[in-house]
């Protein structure tokens, strides 16, 4: 079983994930790490804090030479930003007299329900662990994940389908093959493949921005080379879309969830949503559509796997929402953080890392193995099977 947890705040000292379950003897190589950390940073819209950063991992055990010895794995992102934070984010010690306190909090960020469930008078103690910047260490845990999906030929990309009201040509993505969609997704300051929208999403961007406002998006995520049967029917909680579904939701920001032709699903006959199949003696048992996302039944079903993930625009406004004091309850304008106009484009990256997580524990569940050799071997046995009984 694949598992992990990350700790670490915003402006503390260091951000660290362990990861357990990894098989023995897979290939780790830090720099792919630190490439998807990179990816991460990147974006139209971005703030400040971007430019303080550069997020590095160092691994503190469960590696040797580069390969899984089968223990934990843990890893550290250490904060540049921390230095400048040292009193008021001092693991140790007392607060300090002149300590000030973040006490209006701020429409749609964790601020306000923190502070009331975790009973603080400093909302700073509930938005350093609500930031995004603990993304970083689900995006290593990712990347981890990512390279033992690599030993089996999956591969993810994540593109950006829409930024505010821009949306991107579905006929121009259509047009692309993955790999082509993948390199103009990678050339984009924002993430998109068509660059007639990719004009327009820089500027919403930038006018968000001189307006002290701030946008949101919506990116598509695909994963190719993903073999018939991960998840289950069995369970709700084993099925591979909910998984998929919850581990997006999980990320900050995100507020809807798509599979496949999913809204569109619900707007359409069957006889235009379901994938007719079809048989023929060269190529054994194919589909001509994909409007299952590559999920049947909770089960991964051998197409390529389509998820959408809808992102609310950034909470922190520079022209700030009424709100109000907590201590006083006066009304005042929201707290200002420095923060990003927008972040859609690094939110594509983070579900993509995350997707691949969640594959890749669906991946262990089902094919097992100690060492990746055994891991290897299950697969070739299970792969040669299923392909026998669609020839
Ligand atoms: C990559 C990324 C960057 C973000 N940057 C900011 C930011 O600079 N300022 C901000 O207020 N919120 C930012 N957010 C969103 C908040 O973290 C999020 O809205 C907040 O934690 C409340 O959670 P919720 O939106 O899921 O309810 C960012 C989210 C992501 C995914
Ligand atoms: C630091 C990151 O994102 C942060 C997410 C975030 C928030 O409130 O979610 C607020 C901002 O942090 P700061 O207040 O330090 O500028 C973002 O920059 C990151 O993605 O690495």
């Amino acid at each position: 079983m694949l598992r992990y947890l990350t700790s670490g705040e915003s402006h503390g000292p260091a951000l660290v994930a362990i990861i357990e379950g990894l098989p023995a003897n897979l290939q780790l190589k830090e720099e792919a790490i630190n490439h998807q950390l990179w990816r991460r940073q990147q974006g139209h819209g971005r703030g400040y804090r971007m430019k303080i950063e550069t997020d590095q991992i160092e691994f503190l055990s469960g590696v040797r030479f580069a390969k899984t010895m089968g223990s934990p794995v843990a890893l550290a992102v250490y904060n540049k930003d921390h230095k400048n934070w040292l009193t008021r984010m001092a693991p140790t010690g007392d607060a300090p007299e002149d300590l000030v306190r973040v006490t209006k909090p701020r429409p749609g960020h964790a601020d306000l329900p923190g502070a009331l469930k975790y009973e603080f008078d400093d909302m700073r103690n509930s938005l350093e662990r609500a930031s995004a910047r603990n993304t970083t260490t689900l995006v290593a845990v990712g990347a981890v994940a990512r390279q033992l999906l690599d030993v089996f030929s999956i591969s993810l990309c994540a593109h950006i389908v829409q930024i505010g009201p821009v949306k991107v040509n579905p006929d121009k993505i259509a047009a692309l093959s993955f790999e082509e969609l993948s390199a103009r997704a990678e050339s984009s300051s924002v993430r998109c493949a068509d660059p007639d929208a990719e004009a327009k999403m820089i500027r919403v961007i930038d006018q968000a921005k001189e307006d002290g406002n701030t946008v949101g998006g919506v990116f598509e995520i695909i994963a190719t080379g993903v073999p018939v049967g991960l998840g289950s029917y069995a369970m709700p909680d084993r099925r591979l879309d909910a998984r998929l579904a919850g581990a997006m939701m999980g990320i900050q920001a995100i507020k809807g969830v798509e599979i496949g032709l999913g809204f569109e699903a619900a707007t359409l006959p069957g006889s235009l949503v379901h994938d007719a199949l079809f048989h023929d003696p060269k190529r054994g048992v194919y589909r001509q559509t994909n409007g299952a996302g590559g999920i049947e039944g909770g089960i991964s079903n051998g197409e390529p796997i389509v998820i959408r993930a809808a992102m609310k625009p950034i909470p922190t406004l520079y022209k700030p929402l009424p709100s109000f004091d907590l201590e006083t309850k006066e009304a005042y304008l929201a707290a200002i953080e420095r923060s990003d106009a927008c972040a859609a484009p690094a939110a594509a990256v983070i579900g993509e890392n995350v997707a691949a997580y969640v594959l890749a524990e669906a991946f262990c569940e089902k094919f097992g193995g100690d060492s990746i050799e055994e891991m290897k071997r299950n697969v070739m046995s299970y792969q040669a099977r299923v392909a026998e009984r669609l020839r």
